[in-house]
This record gives structure tokens, sequence and C-alpha cells, in this order.
């Protein structure tokens, strides 16, 4: 199985996120963001870094699209840093951060790169965090604007817009397990996030219609495929939980216009007052145009009856990464199964794939054979999807580069290529890198 069996117009690309790569956090009259201050709140980072410098790829953006045509790809997902545009959030633009993005676009279209953007990949600007970030409304109004200003300067050349990575980090992992930036624990809170987040991501997309600009809109969203331990009720009940908490909390919204039933009620319970709003969520319901799906690895659970959702996570045995997440290629096939058959049809693309392993240099070369197979079958099973009928339009290995790992730091690796943190940034290709090169150009199979 080579590219060449994919569709002609398939989309081969590698993705990244402004804070993970960027760096120049305080530099061009960039604005803080809750990330420049999560990382710089001792006890956060695994590894006591942050994102100040991370990849330098402010100033090394040329350097790094050569990368990205050196491997062949013909399209790149990254993210604009919003405090870079506003840096208050709102109100002053600062147009040195627009002359960034206008430079990295044309740059990748001189090259042939097709740009997908993604407006929102967690860098909330901290002075909207101070007035209550995605819990206030006001925050809804501000990304409004600044998606606006977006589509004003960057939408005759960007043809791929992504509203929001990861709603359910932006609220669950940030606001109810404290995990993210801006580091809340509190369910309340993280459901008042996840809504106001729905509501802004609908209103960006009624917005962008108004433009009747040429390109295409969506949301990125991480998914799961939720599987029982075992096949009883209570395991199932738990799968059931788990999978709303995880999946539908977000499809539902953006797809149907309403929360699923299953979790609302265990929340309207818990929460009354969140009745109040919950049905407002319609507005997420504005038409996309295509959806991005983040895929890692699935979830198995097991009934826990001291869980509000009634199931807990079970480590199952077999080869995981790094990241301690179970390989388990299957699981892309079966998302981008079952998103188009209960969701679609809507054209899918895979806005993040990828793993992290322990990558060493060994003689000048680093033989991450790991992630090449982890790649290949992901390849394989996400052709079989296409195979049966999923308008899948295209793969974004995750990522370019090591980089930034939110709360891990620089200590987990996920590159196609190697950075040397300690010899100036360097980028070095794994075996990866040379193997997905020579995928795109037709000169191996996938077998
Ligand atoms: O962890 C690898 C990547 C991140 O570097 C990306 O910024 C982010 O979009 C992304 N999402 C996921 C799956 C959801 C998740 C993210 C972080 C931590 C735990 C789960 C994995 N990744």
């Amino acid at each position: 199985m080579k590219r060449e069996m994919f569709p002609s117009d398939f989309l081969w690309g590698v993705a990244t996120a402004s804070y993970q790569i960027e760096g120049a956090y305080n530099e061009d009259g960039k604005g803080e963001s809750i990330w420049d201050r999560f990382a710089h709140t001792p006890g956060k980072i695994k590894d006591g870094t942050t994102g100040d410098v991370a990849c330098d790829h402010y100033h090394r953006y040329r350097e790094d699209i050569a990368l990205l045509k050196e491997l062949g790809v013909n399209s790149y997902r990254f993210s604009v840093s919003w405090p870079r545009i506003f840096p208050c959030g709102k109100g002053e633009v600062n147009q040195k951060g627009l002359d960034f993005y206008n430079a990295l676009v044309d740059e990748l279209l001189k090259q042939g790169i097709k740009p997908l953007l993604t407006l929102y990949h967690w860098d909330l600007p901290q002075p909207l965090q101070f007035h209550g970030g995605w819990t206030n409304t006001d925050t809804v109004q501000a990304f409004l604007e600044y998606a606006m200003l977006l589509f004003k300067t960057l939408g005759d050349r960007v043809e791929l817009w992504a509203t929001f990575n990861e709603p359910w980090c932006i609220s669950f992992l940030s606001h109810e397990l404290g995990e993210h930036a801006p580091g809340i624990k509190d369910r309340r809170t993280a459901l008042q996030v996840a809504h106001n987040v729905l509501v802004a991501h609908g209103k960006a997309v009624k917005a962008f219609r108004g433009k009747n600009l040429p390109g295409k809109i969506g949301i990125v969203l991480n998914l799961y495929p939720v599987h029982p331990l075992s096949e009883s009720e209570q395991d199932k009940e738990a799968a059931t939980l788990s999978d709303c908490y995880r999946n539908r909390w977000f499809l539902d919204p953006v797809f149907k216009g309403k929360y699923p039933e299953e979790l609302l009620s265990v929340y309207q319970k818990l929460y009354g007052d969140f009745a109040k709003d919950y049905e407002s969520i319609q507005v997420a319901s504005e038409k996309m145009d295509f959806l991005g799906v983040n895929y890692y690895s699935r979830e198995v659970v097991s009934y826990d009856p001291k869980s509000i959702l009634k199931s807990k996570t079970v480590k199952v045995e077999g080869k995981r990464t790094d990241m301690d997440w179970e390989i388990y290629p299957q699981g892309i096939q079966e998302i981008l199964v079952r998103i188009n058959r209960e969701y679609g049809p809507i054209d899918l693309y895979v806005t993040e794939n990828g793993a992290a392993f322990k990558d060493e240099m060994k003689n000048g070369k680093i033989q991450d054979y790991e992630r090449i197979d982890f790649l290949k079958e992901h390849f394989k099973n996400t052709y079989y999807a296409i195979q049966q009928g999923v308008p899948v339009k295209g793969y974004f290995v995750w990522s370019l580069m090591d980089n930034f790992e939110w709360a891990h730091g620089y200590s987990k690796r996920f590159g196609l290529f190697y950075v040397d943190y300690n010899d100036n940034l360097k980028r070095i290709p794994k075996e990866s890198a040379r193997w997905f090169k020579k995928f795109l150009n037709n000169e191996i199979s996938l077998e």
C-alpha cells in the first residue's frame, strides 16, 4: 500500500502549535498568555521548563518551512498565538504579530504547501484570564473579534480554518483536572468553559460564513474509542458515560445542537443552575465544512460506583508510548468510521496522530523504528476507513519537530525531527522523517 493508493488530492502534512514551537514569548509586542504564566509557575511543568524560547520558530520559520519542503508534505497545520495579535486579548492590534503570520502563510504558499490554520490552540491572552477567561462571555466576544481580524487578514490565502483545538482539553483537562493552564480544579467551572467555547465556535463559523470567504471551516476534537473491559451491563454503562464525557459532550453540540442526555442528566442533578443555559448550546451547531480528528489511543473502562461517570480507566496489556498511552492503531479506523456513521456525511481530517518515544542520538542518528511502525499502522488503518467510504481528506503527523509538550515540558519527544536543546535547537531528521519522505515520494509501501 503506497501513497498513490490514497486519493490523489489527499493532504499529507505535519502539525504544530504556537506556544509549543514559537518561543519569542515576549518579543515584538506579544502579550502574556495563560501558558506563559502557567509555565512560569513553579511545580506546573514536570521538567521545570517553559515555552519562552521553545524551538525558536518565531525566528526560524523559513528554515522550518524548508524542512516541510524537504519532507515532501503538501500541507501544514499550525496555530496562531492570539496574544501576538491582541496583546491584551482585544482592542489594540500588534502589527508585528500580523506581519509574522502573513510572512509564514506567504512562504508556505510559495513552497506549494497548503496551510491549515488553528485559531486557538490553548494560549489565551492572560488579561482575559484576569476577568474569568472562558467562564466569561466577554471572552467569547473577544474571540470573535480575533477570528474576524484573521479572516480579514489571511482569509484570501488560508483555505482551511479550525476554530478550536480540543475543547475537551480547554475545558475538562484545564478547569476540572487542572493539569493544563489555567490549572483550575472545579467541574462546574469546566462545564461553563466547555459551553462558552462551543458557543464561540458556532459564532465564529457563522461569522466566517458572513464573510463569503473561499475557504472551509471546522473544529478539531480529540476523540477516543471507549471500550468496556467486559460485556457486563455495568462496564457497558461505564463506557457509555465515559464516551459522553470524552467524545459526545463536544460532538453532539457541534453536530446536533444539544448535549448528550445520558451525561447532561448527571450534571443537572449535581448542578441545577447549569440547566439554565444548556439549551443555548444550539448555537454551536452552525454547519461545518469538515471535522478535524486528533487520534492517539483508545480508552478501556470498567465500572466504578465511586465515580460520577460510573467508570474508571483500565490499563490493558500491550505496547505503550512514552506518554504511557496504549498503541492501538485500529482505533483510528474505528473512530473515523463511527464519526461518519453517526455524525456524517462530513469531510474528515486526521489533524493529529503521532507518538512520543525515548528518542536518543546514537552515532549521529535517531533510530526511532517504533515511531515508523506506529505511523505505518495508523496510515494503514486510515486507509481502511477510506476503503469503507469514509471521506477522509488528509492526515497530519504530530509533530514536525520535538517541542514543548505542555505539562511534560521538553521531556517528551513527538517530532519527526529531533531538536537538540543542547546544540542551538538544531533540527535533525529522525529515521521516521526519512521514512515519511520516502513514503510521500512513493518509494516505499506500508506493508
Ligand atoms: O500530547 C501530544 C499532543 C499535544 O502536543 C498537542 O498540542 C495536542 O493537540 C494533543 N492532544 C492530544 C490528545 C489529548 C491530550 C493532550 C494533552 C494531554 C493529554 C491528552 C495529544 N496532543
